[in-house]
Formats: structure tokens, C-alpha cells, sequence
């Protein structure tokens, strides 16, 4: 990627910090590292620092404490976030549902990673059981469900990049693309 264009995105954004969000398996755990190694921005999996925080797994979580406990965490966590400049985070796929959350995210540049429902669902079958919202008969069906209540606020991002087939790298590549167009038109 040329040099001057993430040069000038970082100009442009100056110490923004940027909020990857998405469905499962979209792919903003990641992506976002590469994310943060191309724009030399700071790097936080926000169910990583909920796993340190509570000392346990996302799944121990969601079967000990339940779900209402994890979103509460969730929410103190991303709040922590804005204390930190120059911060990618890689949140988990919920953290649009609560509009509490938003004044949060708001305060970088929100990106939807827009992976394609088929090629969600092919990582989702190898990585099942770490997605404790996807327990069930049938995975796609269950997908579908999140999705469609989830499809309106996944879309009030600043930016959607949709990906099908590409690698890691290229999604990164086209995040830093889309914000610097966006920026400059
Ligand atoms: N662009 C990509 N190409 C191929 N595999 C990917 C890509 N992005 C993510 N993956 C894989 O898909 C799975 C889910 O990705 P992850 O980043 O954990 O998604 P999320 O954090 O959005 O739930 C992981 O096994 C990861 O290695
Ligand atoms: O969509 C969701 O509600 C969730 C997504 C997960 O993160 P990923 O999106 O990184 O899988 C994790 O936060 C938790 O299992 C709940
Ligand atoms: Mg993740």
C-alpha cells in the first residue's frame, strides 16, 4: 500500500482512535492488529481485556454469569478504551445493541467489516464452540436471526467494507482506502 495515502489518512484522522465492528466471524479480531501495524495505532481485542478483567473466559462468562453480566462488562470495558489515543479495537458482534455503547464508539471512526453470510458461516463451523450465542440446531438459522436484528445498527457505521474472499492484509488495506476516500471527497 502506498506510504503517502496511509500517511495521509493518519493526518487526516490525527490520533482517532477506530472501532471495528461486525458480525461473528467477520473477521475484527483479525484484522485489526493489521489494522493497527499499517496506521502504527495501538491495538485492544475488547473480549481479550474482558477475559483478563473477569478472570475467565468469554464462555465461563456467558454460562456462570450470563449474558446480561458479560454486556455490563463489556460496556465498563469499552468505556476504558477512550481513555487510550491511537487505539484499534476489535470489539465482539453485540456491542451495537446497546445504545449506551454508541456514545462510546461514536467518539472514534465506527467501521463495519461486512463479511459475506457463506464465508462467516464456514469459519463459524470450525470455531463453534467459543461462540456461545450459536449453540443450537441450526447455525445458519441462528446466524440469520442476529443478523437481520442486528443489520440496521451494524449499518450506522461511518464506513462498511465488505469482504468475500480476501486475506487479512487486503482488508486492512481497504479500511485505510475507504477512510481516506471518505475523508477526502
Ligand atoms: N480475511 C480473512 N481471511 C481468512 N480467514 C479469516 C479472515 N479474517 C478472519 N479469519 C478467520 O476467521 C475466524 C474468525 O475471525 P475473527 O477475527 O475471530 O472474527 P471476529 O472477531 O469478527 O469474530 C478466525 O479463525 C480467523 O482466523
Ligand atoms: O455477537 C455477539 O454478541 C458476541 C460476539 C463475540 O465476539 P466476536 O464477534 O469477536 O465473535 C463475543 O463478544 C460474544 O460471544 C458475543
Ligand atoms: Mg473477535
Amino acid at each position: 500500500m502506498e506510504k503517502s495515502i496511509i500517511e495521509k489518512t493518519n493526518k487526516i484522522i490525527q490520533g482517532r482512535s477506530i472501532y471495528l465492528i461486525g458480525m461473528m466471524a467477520s473477521g475484527k479480531s483479525k484484522t485489526g492488529p493489521v489494522l493497527a501495524e499499517l496506521l502504527r495505532y495501538k491495538y485492544i481485542d475488547l473480549d481479550k481485556l474482558i477475559e483478563n478483567i473477569a478472570k475467565k473466559t468469554i464462555n465461563e462468562m456467558f454460562q456462570e454469569d450470563g449474558e446480561k453480566a458479560f454486556r455490563e462488562l463489556e460496556t465498563n470495558c469499552l468505556k476504558e478504551t477512550i481513555k487510550i489515543p491511537s487505539l484499534i479495537v476489535s470489539t465482539g458482534g453485540g456491542i451495537i445493541s446497546k445504545p449506551e455503547n454508541w456514545g462510546v464508539l461514536r467518539q472514534g471512526i465506527i467501521i463495519w467489516i461486512d463479511t459475506k453470510q457463506e464465508i462467516a458461516l464456514e469459519r463459524l463451523k470450525k470455531d463453534i464452540e467459543n461462540r456461545p450465542l450459536l449453540q443450537g440446531e441450526d447455525l445458519s438459522d441462528l446466524y440469520n436471526q442476529i443478523f437481520q436484528s442486528r443489520k440496521n445498527l451494524y449499518s450506522q457505521a461511518d464506513l462498511r467494507v465488505e469482504v468475500n474472499n480476501e486475506d487479512v492484509e487486503e482488508v486492512a488495506k481497504q479500511i485505510v482506502y475507504g477512510i481516506y476516500k471518505k475523508i477526502i471527497n
